[in-house]
């Protein structure tokens, strides 16, 4: 079995840097084959897959977060047939990690244990538009106050995961809602908004279980809109996020779709797999079961 990593050093405050000798380490133990890419600036992951060969590996690793894994998606599904993709794989070290979760994988070993196991499952993909461009995404992506709140985690990084936490409480201070007009499968929501998420997988900001009935292999992707809600409701309704019942509030609701496009005004920046890429008005589309990867 031979296998690609195209490994972050800088994910999780360098933590990257650190666990890349260890899992190449591992690897060599067990007696798995492995050419290694190391990324050299930011989305230098998807580059690297479009060079790549899928034909020669047997499975495509990110040594990374939720955005070196957007990032090699991107380059592998943009510029290879989906179809003739081997498996995927996620060794996490980033700050979040979010998509792995839903994988099973939380730790650097289960990573590698899902990798030696060779066990695969089928996965969703999501596409969404930017410039008259499909561009892919696993976990989530939104816009609002969730893609605030990420431009200030991304500033403090170095706190690692509670860097979500202390971004939620600094843009809940400046608390902003703003119009938009949603088409679900059809269905128009229209109206002021705090945020919107289209889920594929359940996590965000590693540990907030942002939409709790998302399945990564059901064909559907969940929708998280959060409509205009007062700065206490929200402080009280936040921490909910985490056991995931912060649907309980009326503010909150919850829809199930295989296609969405939206418009808001003014336009506001997305948010795909953690990364801040892309603007609405967008369109979102689910492709069934398009990508394997080792659980
Ligand atoms: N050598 C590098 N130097 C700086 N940035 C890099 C480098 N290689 C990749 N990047 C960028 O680092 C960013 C963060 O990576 P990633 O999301 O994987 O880690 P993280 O932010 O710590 O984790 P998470 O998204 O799970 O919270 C990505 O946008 C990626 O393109």
């Amino acid at each position: 079995m031979t296998l690609a990593l195209i490994a972050n050093p800088s994910a999780g405050g360098r933590k990257g840097a650190r666990v890349i000798p260890q899992v190449e380490k591992r690897l060599r133990l067990y007696g798995l084959d492995y050419r290694i890419f190391i990324t050299q600036q930011h989305a230098h992951a998807l580059d690297i897959a479009r060079r790549l060969t899928p034909a020669n590996y047997d499975g495509i690793v990110s040594i990374g977060g939720d955005g070196t894994n957007f990032h090699l998606l991107n380059g592998l599904l943009k510029y290879h047939d989906p179809d003739r993709l081997p498996p995927l794989g996620i060794i996490p070290v980033g700050s979040g990690n979010s998509f792995a979760r839903d994988l099973n994988i939380r730790t650097t070993k289960d990573g590698l244990r899902a990798l030696i196991r060779g066990r695969t499952r089928p996965v969703d993909v999501c596409s969404f538009d930017r410039g008259g461009q499909p561009w892919y995404f696993v976990n989530l992506a939104g816009f609002g106050f969730v893609t605030d709140v990420a431009q200030t985690a991304h500033h403090l990084k170095r706190v690692g995961d509670f860097s979500y936490v202390m971004g939620v409480f600094h843009r809940m201070l400046n608390l902003r809602f703003h119009h938009m007009e949603l088409e679900i499968d059809g269905r128009r929501i229209n109206g002021d908004n705090c945020f919107v998420e289209f889920c594929n997988s359940r996590y965000t900001g590693g540990k907030m279980l942002m939409a709790p009935h998302a399945k990564i292999d059901d064909g559907w992707f969940d929708v998280v809109v959060a409509g205009p809600i007062s700065r206490g409701a929200l402080m009280a309704t936040f921490p909910k996020i985490f056991s995931g019942t912060h649907g309980q509030h009326p503010a909150v609701r919850f829809y199930r779709a295989r296609t969405a496009s939206v418009r808001t005004d003014p336009p506001k920046p997305l948010l795909p797999d953690g990364e801040l890429f892309g603007s609405t008005p967008t369109r979102v589309a689910i492709h069934p079961q398009w990508v394997r990867y080792f659980s």
